[in-house]
């Protein structure tokens, strides 16, 4: 293969690091080299398209992916900042020319629900000289930073929209890191959220990846949106735990059954080619019929830990009959209560095809031949049985009874977006479990690898006892990781020890958690007694974190030892050192404030104006007499610590806040501080006054630094990674302080 010049972009963003990824970036392989005979021969076998659009389908996979995005956030949230996209940015940017050249402006998604997510196709070096895209392009990336935009593939946006999560749902999310389609979920969960304050919704989401590090990501990834209602797990899906719950008031046990689960399995990942060039050069398809067990056997776990009338997606990047249509057949066979639910008239915009009822496997890497049944594979392959493939890769005898056309394939030249394929579920009402329980025994289909799954003991034995209190965001993504479509190994969760913190539910009464809700004057409502610390002796060290009933619920009566917990709830209060003289307290945290809102006693919430936000603003520790009255005055009679500051909508020298906001701030002796990470205090910055902020100046920092808190407020910060080009594993700053405005 040929190479066209390295760009100088690699250096410039440190080293080496990206260099595997670099390799094989669009702009550095010729369009000539994107061939595979293997891949060719594989798809025009199975007949995926009919054959007046093959020229076109191939084409479309040889040009670089539009850039997408999606506006996340609670819907209001998402809504504001969404208008700010439309009726801002987008007019600023439809008439650019560049080099003599008409740039299109970003056009919204089409089928995407209320227009929330966002194309445009535009040369790097457009973002980078023309000043209106140069201007646009900072803002996503700030508003990515704080987790409000997800810089996710349009595909990969399809499966949590056909489960119509609502907050009461249980919902779990099978293979989740790093954590694009858990924010769609969790916003669902979310639904009721204000542009201010969170909901505490009733149902849960139970978001899982076997991958320990990945799950550290999809824990950043989902501080974005903070939940009490959200739990991590790292286990094999294949193999989950049934976890068990108190049945209704009385004191039997029964297992949780989830009303929603998403099954985004991993997946040899063709349908990226276009982003992920290397698959033009390894493709073949045992990538493909290696990873159909695996598959098989998430989605029948899935199966069993369904309620009956509960709804499955099951989706894949890839294009490859074998790990889609074979898994949906076989998986209904042996489950006849379950059926494909018909989701043609859902998004009407979408352009898709219906799912294939012929295929033809191969085991053979050159795909000189293929195979209509597997009496025929085998009949020509005396090695048969030592490759992966089983009657299960091919259609079944009565493919056409099972509505395989139900399942939606995307083709990336219909609507210029990747390759991707859904399938959605559903479970026959109560009668069918019973129908279910009689055929487990005798499942038509063996699923290869397939295990029992464990059952979580009782809560009795205790929890190791490590050394030091791990925060849950604490972990650094690693840029190294394969991305979703490279995962193609069997899970291995065994390999790290379990040294998963044990989850503590304080007392109501617990003295340090009184004091903290009398310090920051919450009301008497504020839940209590769902507040959990982590750490082996169970008393408040640190940090503290708010979960809802059915999340505290599980964690009192499953035994957490066994079951990999990487995390539970959001923090919401955590301990700050005060500056010299003066004691240690808990403020609330830049993201658990919205959930802390609602029950904080308005009276106690001060009321700021613009000239106020811009002193926070433009300096990182104010000093009280650089406020302008009666805000000094106020600021002046305040005790140390933490308290809830209100900045109505409002205008100053031409920026103007369009939404009220609150925000945290700590008062030392004789300055103030809001108590965001750079990142949001930057967004904001940039948002309202149309600038970034400045760093600390030397001299600024000297003056204030014996008066200033003793941790920065950019310690919960770790590690986001800064690779602009990955979206899926592009991780954001974990405080999501800012509301879009
Ligand atoms: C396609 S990716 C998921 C992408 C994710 N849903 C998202 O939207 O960000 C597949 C994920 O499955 C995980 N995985 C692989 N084998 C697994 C298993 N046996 N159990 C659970 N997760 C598994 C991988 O670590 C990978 O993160």
């Amino acid at each position: 293969m040929s190479r066209k010049k390295k760009g100088s972009n690699n250096q410039r963003r440190g080293g080496n690091r990206n260099s595997k990824k670099d390799e094989y970036r669009s702009d550095l392989l010729a369009k000539s080299d994107m061939n595979n005979e293997r891949f060719a021969a594989y798809y025009q076998a199975q007949n995926i398209l009919p054959q007046e659009e093959w020229d076109s389908f191939m084409d479309a996979l040889r040009t670089p992916l539009p850039t997408t995005f999606r506006v996340a956030g609670s819907r209001q949230t998402a809504n504001s900042l969404n208008a700010t996209i439309k009726d801002v940015h987008v007019p600023a940017l439809n008439d650019v020319v560049f080099e003599d050249q008409k740039i299109p402006p970003p056009v919204q998604i089409p089928w995407y629900p209320d227009g929330l997510a966002w194309q445009f196709n535009v040369p790097k070096k457009v973002l980078r000289k023309s000043p209106e895209f140069k201007k646009f392009h900072s803002f996503l990336v700030f508003e990515t930073e704080v987790g409000n935009v997800s810089r996710q593939e349009a595909v990969s946006m399809l499966p949590p929209l056909f489960l119509d999560v609502e907050p009461h749902h249980k919902v779990m999310d099978m293979c989740a890191a790093p954590g694009s389609k858990t924010a769609q979920l969790l916003e669902a969960l979310h639904a009721q959220d204000t542009l201010t304050a969170s909901s505490i919704p009733s149902g849960l989401l139970l978001a899982n990846d076997s991958d320990y590090k990945r799950t550290h990501l999809l824990i950043h990834q989902s501080a974005r949106l903070p939940s009490p209602a959200l739990m991590v797990t790292n286990l094999d899906a294949s193999n989950y735990p049934s976890i068990k719950v108190p049945a209704g008031n009385n004191s039997r046990m029964e297992q949780l059954l989830f009303d929603r689960i998403l099954c985004d399995v991993p997946c040899s990942g063709d349908g990226t080619i276009r982003k992920n060039l290397n698959i033009w050069k390894t493709w073949q398809p045992n990538d493909g019929n290696g990873l159909h067990g695996l598959q098989l056997r998430i989605l029948q776990r899935a199966m069993k830990l369904l309620k009956p009338d509960g709804r499955i997606a099951y989706s894949t990047c890839s294009l490859n009959p074998v790990e889609n249509e074979a898994v949906i057949a076989s998986v209904l066979l042996s489950n006849p209560e379950f059926y494909l639910v018909d989701v043609s008239s859902r998004l009407p915009e979408l352009k898709r095809r219906p799912g294939l009822k012929t295929w033809r496997p191969t085991s053979d890497r050159t795909v000189k031949t293929t195979y209509e049944t597997y009496e025929a594979f085998v009949a020509n392959n005396p090695q048969a049985a030592s490759t992966k493939l089983t009657p299960g890769h091919w259609p079944p005898a009565n493919v056409e009874e099972l509505n395989l056309d139900r399942c939606m394939r995307i083709y990336p030249h219909h609507q210029d977006s990747g390759g991707f394929f859904v399938a959605v579920l559903e479970r026959k009402a109560l009668a069918g479990q019973v129908k279910e329980k009689k055929r487990a025994a005798g499942s038509p289909v063996p699923i290869p690898g397939a295990k029992k799954p464990r059952l979580a003991e009782p809560a009795e034995s205790s929890a190791p006892t490590p050394k030091e209190e791990i925060t849950s965001a604490a972990a650094t993504p690693d840029e190294n990781l394969p991305t979703p479509s490279e995962v193609t190994q069997e899970p291995s969760t065994t390999e790290q020890s379990f040294k998963e913190m044990p989850y503590t539910f304080l007392s109501a009464q617990d003295p340090t958690l009184l004091l903290c809700i009398n310090r920051l004057h919450l009301t008497k409502d504020f839940p209590s007694s769902n507040m959990l610390v982590r750490n082996p002796e169970g008393d408040v060290v640190r940090s503290m974190y708010l979960t809802n009933d059915i999340i505290k619920s599980v964690i009192q009566n499953n035994d957490f030892t066994k079951i990999r917990l990487t995390a539970a709830g959001t923090k919401v209060f955590t301990k700050q050192e005060g500056g010299k003289g003066s004691e240690a307290q808990y403020r609330i945290l830049g993201e658990g404030l919205p959930v802390v809102l609602p029950y904080v006693d308005p009276v106690n919430i001060l009321q700021a104006n613009m000239s106020a936000l811009k002193t926070f603003v433009e300096a990182h520790y104010p000093l009280l007499t650089s406020f302008e009255e009666p805000f000094k005055t106020i600021l002046e009679g305040l005790e140390l610590g933490c308290h809830v500051v209100n900045f109505p909508p409002g205008e100053i020298d031409g920026a103007s806040l369009t939404h009220e906001l609150l925000l945290p701030i700590w008062k030392s002796g004789v300055s103030v501080s809001l108590m965001v990470d750079k990142k949001a205090k930057n967004a904001l910055s940039l948002r309202v006054f149309g600038k970034e902020t400045s760093p600390p100046k030397q001299r600024e920092k000297k003056d204030r630094e014996s008066d200033a808190p003793m941790v920065d407020v950019d310690e919960d910060v770790k590690g986001a990674p800064d690779d602009e080009e990955d979206e899926e594993m592009r991780g954001g700053a974990e405080q999501i302080v800012v509301a879009a405005l």
